[in-house]
């Protein structure tokens, strides 16, 4: 039987062997993973639990929040404001940053984290997931300002995802590809299931909310218009569609076989660049997606190079297949032409 490798055995084989994780980084991913493990219990309660429904309260982005997105908050700023690793966090929950109290050792490294990805799915027993990203504390000044959280993805030392499914399943990258480890509940540990993790270049399955039609931009509409048609249309292929409505889950998916996601800007609220979050659901994403050799685009841009200006700015998101991803990028760019 093949030797099961845990998440911890990884990280330090990772630290000693590539020296692509420094201890602290490596002593941070640790407590993420047990916060996740935590909230995976707490989420599997349902209704056993007091986790289903709406809270009384609304977080920054004007969403009631669900009783899971304050419980996953919760558990990720108590499990690592004590360990010396970090010195603030952020949160799609919080409207200001989190400085890790003074009476705990000031760490080097900075958090975001979407808590509870795919809210809308949490009282109907559908796949959900937390979303974090890590960046280095600027040197040079005393104390943490959100200023210093305000990094292109580009900057990020470590992105990842877990999703709480079927299975409970951690995704992550350090900058040397994208591994996974899947929650073997006996054992309560994290056992790495797959390395190296490749997107095709190339997929007929496409991911986007076909309620927001009749709001979209020429671009997407041509796109997706394309795709419809099939294979007696221009791209000569029949195309499938899946919309799960929990992030984490429809990249999950993409990872798992390819595909293309879009939650592109749209007329609704035309001075809003998208839905999602830049900081802490597009830039892990996008990284992830680059590093299993996909591309991440806002439809003119790379995503990891945009400049964040705002902790929860907004942004267009294009990601997955690397082929389809520059099409739709090149639509926007070219609307006559494209690839
Ligand atoms: O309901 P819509 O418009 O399809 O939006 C679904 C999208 O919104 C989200 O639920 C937003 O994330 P949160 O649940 O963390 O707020 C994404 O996970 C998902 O891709
Ligand atoms: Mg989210
Ligand atoms: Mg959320």
């Amino acid at each position: 039987m093949t030797e099961r490798i845990s998440f911890t055995r990884y990280l330090v084989e990772q630290q000693r062997v590539h020296g692509r994780i420094p201890p602290q980084l490596r002593l941070l991913l640790e407590v993420v993973a047990r916060a996740c493990k935590r909230i995976s219990l707490a989420v599997n309660k349902g209704d056993l639990g007091d986790v289903m429904g709406t809270a009384s309260t609304q977080n920054v982005q004007g969403e009631v929040q669900k009783k899971l997105d304050i419980i996953a908050n919760e558990t990720l700023i108590e499990a690592n404001e004590w360990g010396g690793h970090l010195a603030a966090m952020a949160s799609e929950e919080m409207e200001g940053i989190y400085v890790v109290p003074n009476r705990y050792p000031q760490g080097e490294y900075l958090m975001l984290f979407d808590p509870l990805d795919g809210s809308s799915n949490i009282d109907v027993n559908v796949s959900i997931g937390t979303i974090f990203s890590v960046l280095k504390k600027p040197e040079g000044h005393p104390g943490v300002q959100v200023e210093d959280f305000l990094q292109p993805g580009s900057a990020q030392v470590a992105a990842g995802y877990c999703i709480y499914g079927p299975q409970t399943t951690l995704v992550l990258t350090v900058g040397d590809g994208v591994a996974m480890f899947t929650l073997d509940r006996e054992q309560g540990s994290f056992v790495l299931t797959r390395e190296n993790i490749r997107i095709p270049e190339d997929t007929k399955e496409f991911a986007i909310n076909m309620s927001n039609m009749r709001h979209w931009d020429e671009p997407v509409r041509r796109y997706i218009d394309e795709c419809l048609a099939g294979e007696t249309g221009p791209r000569g292929k029949n195309f499938n569609m899946r919309w799960i409505a929990s992030m984490v889950a429809d990249v999950h998916r993409i990872l798992m076989r390819g595909g293309i996601f879009m939650y592109p800007w749209d007329k609704r609220e035309p001075n809003k660049p998208g839905k999602l979050r830049l900081m802490y659901e597009a830039n892990p994403m996008g990284w992830l997606v680059e590093q299993a050799g996909g591309s991440a685009t806002n439809g003119r841009q790379r995503i990891l190079d945009v400049q964040p200006t705002q902790l929860h700015e907004r942004v267009s998101v294009i990601l997955g297949s690397k082929n389809e991803v520059e099409r739709v990028t090149s639509y926007h760019n070219d609307p006559q032409g494209g690839i």
